[in-house]
């Protein structure tokens, strides 16, 4: 059973906790000479408190776009549009001086190069005497070296460490020390981008355990944006799929996984090396220009399945009775058969033979 349906509002009827974050109808437009740069361009999703949200996509769909527009850290120029619903408070249009207060006690952000983010000429100690001066002026000096200890003990780097200079550590200790530098502040949501993309395969899986234990122990919400969907099967509750600067799929991770409904999902899946993966499989082209994104369902000109219509006519997201959210005209058209009137005559055939018979034509 499947609905058509705007965003979900049902957290009530369901009983689970009210979203820590409901983001809907975000657009993030980069401005630029050849036009605006769609990178976000009509998403909706939320969060909840102790939950983890994995944002997975190609290169270039708009996850990091996304995760950085959410926290209103775009550069200048960027179009912001829509709403991010914080507890209550919307974050688009928050003048910078409300929003730079609600960054470190709220809203956190661990980003993949901790080098370019630690201060080389600071002591680690002085890293996080200077962020909880700031954000919680009403800790003794006593306490807020107990803090930090206490993070920094989390992550596994051991209080003799305190007083040492980044550069004295590994990079997986740095990135590390960044995490429990934007944890020590406890903020209710955090955004990880790609945060163990440099590091080997058991610092990776260590902080992955980090991040998981943070989420229970401080029900802090989390959207984890990264290549890795083995990451997003073992850390994440629920997955968002991003194609184009549109959400394609997202529901929970298990789910969305074992029973892939959108097609570019299945293709992001097969692409995917496993120990039973015999050959590999490559999605055929590239993501589209983001100024001049395709017209209908923008994955339509690489999708196997793509009918005439789907390049015409912007697909509806449908709810299905998984939960899962998907926008492709395949589950559309399952879900109410009367939506297909919008297709038109032919809007069912299939793209490729359609391709097939205009070159043909051509030749
Ligand atoms: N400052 C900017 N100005 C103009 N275009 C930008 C800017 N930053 C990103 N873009 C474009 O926005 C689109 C989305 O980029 P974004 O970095 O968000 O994607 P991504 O999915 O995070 O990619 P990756 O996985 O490679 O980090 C891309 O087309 C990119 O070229």
């Amino acid at each position: 059973m499947a609905t058509t349906s705007a965003p979900s509002t049902a957290a009530a009827a369901t009983g689970a906790p009210e979203p820590v974050l409901a983001v809907q109808d975000l657009r993030v437009w980069y401005g630029t000479e050849r036009g605006p740069v769609r990178a976000v361009d009509g998403v909706t999703f939320e969060v909840r408190p102790g939950e983890t949200l994995g944002l997975v996509g190609e290169s270039g769909c708009g996850k990091s776009t996304l995760g950085r527009g959410v926290l209103g850290l775009t550069p200048a120029g960027t179009a912001l549009d829509g709403v991010v619903d914080f507890k209550g408070t919307n974050l688009v249009g928050l003048s910078p001086k409300h929003l730079q207060k609600l960054r470190g006690p709220e809203l956190g952000l661990i980003f993949q190069e901790p080098m370019t983010r630690l201060n080389p000429l600071m002591k680690i100690s002085e890293h996080f005497e200077e962020a909880l001066r700031t954000h919680e002026k009403g800790l003794s000096r006593q306490q807020r070296r107990e803090r930090a200890l206490d993070a920094l003990r989390g992550m596994g780097i051991p209080p003799s460490r305190y007083h040492a200079y980044p550069h004295e550590f590994s990079g997986g200790m740095r990135q590390r020390i960044m995490i429990a530098l934007a944890l020590v502040l406890r903020p209710a949501f955090v955004v990880a981008d790609e945060p163990t993309t440099a590091l080997d395969v058991l610092v990776e899986a260590q902080i992955i355990k980090i991040l998981a234990d943070l989420r229970k122990n401080f029900d802090t919400a989390l959207v984890l944006i990264t290549h890795n969907l083995g990451i997003v099967a073992e850390a994440c509750d629920r997955v968002a799929v991003m194609y184009a600067g549109h959400i394609v799929e997202q529901g929970d991770a298990r789910e969305v996984f074992a029973n892939p409904q959108h097609p570019y999902t299945r293709e992001l899946l097969r692409s995917t090396i496993s120990l039973s993966t015999t050959g590999l499989h490559y999605i055929p082209g590239s993501p589209p220009d983001l100024v001049r994104p395709p017209t209908g369902c923008r994955f339509h000109p690489r999708c196997p399945v793509a009918m005439r219509g789907c390049a015409e006519h912007e697909p509806p997201e449908v709810v299905l009775g998984s939960g899962v959210r998907t926008a492709c005209w395949h589950q559309a058209l399952e879900a109410d058969p009367s939506l297909g009137e919008e297709l038109g005559q032919g809007g069912r055939d299939a793209l490729a033979a359609v391709k097939e018979i205009s070159v043909a034509d051509e030749a």
